[in-house]
């Protein structure tokens, strides 16, 4: 018997249906154009099928999780949640748009399923830490999980981008910003929203550690020379990467730093530049950096050096988390082409590098999509290594955790 939660009836066939669409990825491009030209209704039309395509999707892949993994409590609440959205939307499936009230009722429901999303992704966290307590994880599931998150996590940032341009374009509540297309930004200025994650990260270290690093950023626009560096963009996903890495950094500045020392810390680097393609944001701190054994785990769900934070979550947001930092920041980097590298010199320092498109129209959502290829990763034998002293972390993962 499947532990995992089971759909019945007619939910259960659209399900199916459903996961038989690959979802429809949307440039950068055509969520501005959309945004400008289409009506609330094209929308609704669009989205209740859309919507349905990338639900059932991840949904068919939650069940080929480990079993071990699918019997968490939390595991299955976040199952629940995702089975009540999915009949959510279907309830649309019919429905004449032009009939009064049907638009307005499809706003106030993906409000509904936006707001019962808000904490998938700790608990979904809290289910991995669960499976850790009770149980032994072997690599393959290790590496199952690892997959399925980075796919679940891309397809939430997917979802939620659909629902909150509905919402803010559509639905009451419209952006405050006039110059926002629901939640992009045509004319995202960098560095405001670097400066606004690094106050807050600041904020944060000044709190837990009772001092904190400067900050030196330096533009160079190649495109538009001596110009400000703007970028179609979502601002949120932009404040949540550097928010991030300003966190990782600081936290290594100041815990490398020699407490004897009267010094000041050293500062962070930041070194904006804007290409005919790229638009690139370096962050280089010398916080020690970590040994290069240690740079595949550091994008791993199941590591982070820092404890494990209280759940639920105490009112004073901790400094790091459930390690999920990075992972997450590079999903949203990914989400429109772009990607997150870091390279560390061991003793010395860490160097962060933010890629994202600098052209709207090369700014494709990049969207899991389930079929036999993503099936195989979870049944997939362990292969034996076929190069001699592959590399292996320099600790164990859950010795490396309790340091
Ligand atoms: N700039 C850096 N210098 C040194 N170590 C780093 C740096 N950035 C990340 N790390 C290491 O990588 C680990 C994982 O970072 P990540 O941001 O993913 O998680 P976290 O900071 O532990 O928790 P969370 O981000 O979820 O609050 C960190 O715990 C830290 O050991």
């Amino acid at each position: 018997m499947r532990l995992s939660v089971r759909v019945f009836g007619r939910a259960a066939q659209m399900l199916e249906y459903y996961s038989h669409f690959n979802p429809s990825p949307l440039s950068m491009h055509q969520f501005i154009e959309f945004g400008k030209k289409s009506s609330e209704r094209a929308s609704f039309l669009f989205l209740r099928k859309e919507l349905p395509v990338r639900l059932a999707n991840i949904m068919a892949e939650i069940h080929l999780l480990p079993e071990t993994l699918l019997a968490m409590p939390s595991v299955k609440h976040v199952q629940s949640w995702y089975i009540r959205s999915f009949q959510e939307v279907l309830d649309f499936d019919t429905l004449d748009p032009d009939r009064p009230g049907v638009l307005p009722k499809f706003c106030e429901a993906l409000a509904t399923i936006r707001n019962r999303h808000t904490d998938v992704v700790q608990t979904m966290a809290q289910g991995v830490v669960e499976l850790k307590e009770s149980h032994i994880v072997d690599t393959q599931t290790e590496n199952s999980i690892q997959y399925f998150l980075d796919r679940f996590y891309m397809s939430r940032i997917s979802i939620r981008m659909l629902i909150n341009q509905h919402s803010l374009l559509f639905g009451k509540e419209l952006n405050g910003n006039r110059r926002h297309i629901g939640s992009i930004d045509p004319s995202c200025n960098v560095l405001s929203v670097l400066k606004d994650a690094f106050e807050n990260a600041r904020f944060l270290c000044e709190q837990y550690y009772l001092g904190s690093p400067d900050v030196v950023v330096t533009e160079h626009n190649a495109v538009n020379p001596g110009r400000a560096i703007e970028v179609v963009y979502v601002p949120s996903h932009l404040y949540h990467i550097l928010f991030e890495l300003f966190k990782n950094a600081m936290r290594a500045v100041v815990e490398f730093h020699d407490p004897k020392s009267s010094a000041p810390y050293s500062p962070i680097n930041v070194v904006i530049v804007k290409g005919k393609h790229d638009l690139t944001i370096k962050m280089s701190d010398l916080g020690g950096g970590f040994p290069l054994d240690n740079l595949e785990l550091l994008f791993r769900y199941m590591y982070s050096t820092a404890p494990q934070p209280p759940m639920p979550e105490s009112d004073g947001a901790p400094l790091a988390g459930y390690g999920y930092g990075l992972p997450l920041s590079r999903l949203y980097a990914k989400y429109f082409q772009g990607d997150l590298k870091i390279s560390s010199y061991e003793g010395y320092g860490t160097d962060a590098v933010v890629y994202l498109k600098a052209v709207e129209s090369e700014a494709n959502e990049m969207l899991p999509v389930f079929n036999k290829a993503s099936s195989r990763h979870y049944v997939r034998a362990l292969q034996a290594s076929d190069w001699s002293n592959s590399l292996t972390p320099s600790k164990p993962l859950g010795q490396v955790r309790a340091l």
